[in-house]
């Protein structure tokens, strides 16, 4: 049986994407007679007819390797129907490229932007394989994606150093982890590297309360400092009615790159304690997988070659209750995993007298 394929990855990079376009391959050229087409920086090489042969060896040596042998981009950006000033009709160019490709199938790792086009070109007739990557940890269906807990362990790095540096000056750390919709990472790192206050998008914060927290501590102990771990797109309770692009340019007007740059400076202004903010920003996705993320995106990888070998199409691969096993597109596409505001880290969090600025 013969299978030819194209792989293409999408959005923001992580680590494990090598591993997981090595297990679709290395399974593939096992289970069935495969060929491979490698697509370049996501679907805007599908769009572009961007694209190479790959062979066997072309799969080799990437295991450990982080970010993605085959690149990836985040343009043409949202609605792949919108026909813009360069006159292309994305889909109908993505259609015709599969074709000209010859393909049987096509395999995209990505976000939940990925997984939108990927739900639209099975609905346009496609056979189109995902894979969940991201550090963000926000794609339905899945109880964990690739890439999110060497992110995790990076973050939880970050807050640990961070720790003896705040301990030595008594200072208040405000360290900006990423996420923008979902604070997973933030949790985790939060909570794994014993951050005092813990800020997420899911739960907006009073600064009140924040604040009350910083001179508790410092109250508690003669030189005291204070750690918070904020994600990039936590906001506060009164500007919860505003839009992103809303309090973003509230932001700008006041010249903070982000809610942490200001929150910092109310800190200090309020409290006249010493104030930093650290921002790990794309080093939290560089570099190699962590084993785990090395085990969990080689089965993905290998499972969605199965899915490949029975002509399961439509599907996206996913984790649930320890289990590889799959969702189908339209299932999962258009929806994003966030933190519950009373998952069990957060209440085990809570109980142990961390804030979460509420
Ligand atoms: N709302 C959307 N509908 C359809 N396709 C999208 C949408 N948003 C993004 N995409 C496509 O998916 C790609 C990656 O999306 P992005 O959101 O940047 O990353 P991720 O897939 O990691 O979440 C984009 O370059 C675009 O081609
Ligand atoms: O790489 P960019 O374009 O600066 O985007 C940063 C965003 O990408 C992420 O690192 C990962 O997002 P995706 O995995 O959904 O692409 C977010 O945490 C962050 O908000
Ligand atoms: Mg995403």
């Amino acid at each position: 049986m013969k299978r030819r394929i194209g792989i293409l990855t999408s959005g923001g990079d992580c680590p494990g994407l090598n591993a997981a376009i090595r297990g679709v391959a290395r399974a593939s050229y096992e289970l069935f007679d495969a060929e491979f087409v490698g697509i370049a920086d996501g679907y805007k090489g599908l769009i572009e007819g961007d694209y190479r042969e790959m062979t066997e060896n072309d799969f080799k040596g990437i295991l450990t390797l982080g970010g993605t042998i085959l690149g990836t981009s985040r343009r043409p950006y949202r609605n792949m129907r919108k026909i813009e000033d360069d006159n292309i009709n994305k889909v109908e160019a993505m259609k015709a490229n599969y074709k000209k490709m010859k393909l049987d199938c096509l395999v995209t790792l990505g976000g939940n932007g990925t997984h939108k086009t990927a739900n639209l070109l099975a609905e346009e007739g496609l056979n189109v394989i995902g894979l969940p990557k991201t550090i963000d940890n926000d794609i339905w269906g899945t109880d964990v994606t690739f890439g999110f807990h060497t992110a995790v362990d990076i973050a939880t790095d970050v807050v640990d150093r961070i720790h003896t540096t705040a301990n030595s000056h008594g200072r208040v750390m405000v360290i900006e982890l990423m996420g923008n919709k979902a604070g997973w990472l933030t949790l985790y790192a939060g909570v794994s590297g014993g951050a005092d206050i813990i800020l997420l998008p899911e739960i907006p914060f009073d600064l009140e309360k924040v604040i009350a927290m910083v001179e508790k501590r410092t109250k508690e102990r003669q030189r005291s400092f204070s750690i918070i771990a904020i994600a990039e797109g936590a906001f506060r309770q009164d500007e919860s009615s505003l839009k992103r692009k809303e309090r973003l340019a509230r932001l700008k007007e006041h010249n903070y790159p982000s809610t942490a740059y200001q929150l910092a400076d109310q800190i200090q202004g309020q409290t006249g304690l010493e104030t930093r903010v650290v921002v790990p920003g794309h080093y939290q996705r560089g570099g190699s997988p962590s084993p785990y993320d090395r085990l969990l995106a080689t089965q993905f990888g290998v499972y969605a070659a199965n899915l490949i070998k029975d002509e399961n199409y439509g599907q996206t691969v996913a984790m649930t209750g320890g289990k590889v096993g799959h969702n189908p597109l339209p299932d999962i596409a258009g929806k994003t995993k966030l933190v519950p505001p009373h998952h069990q880290i957060v209440q085990a969090a809570r109980d142990m007298g961390v804030s979460f600025g509420e």
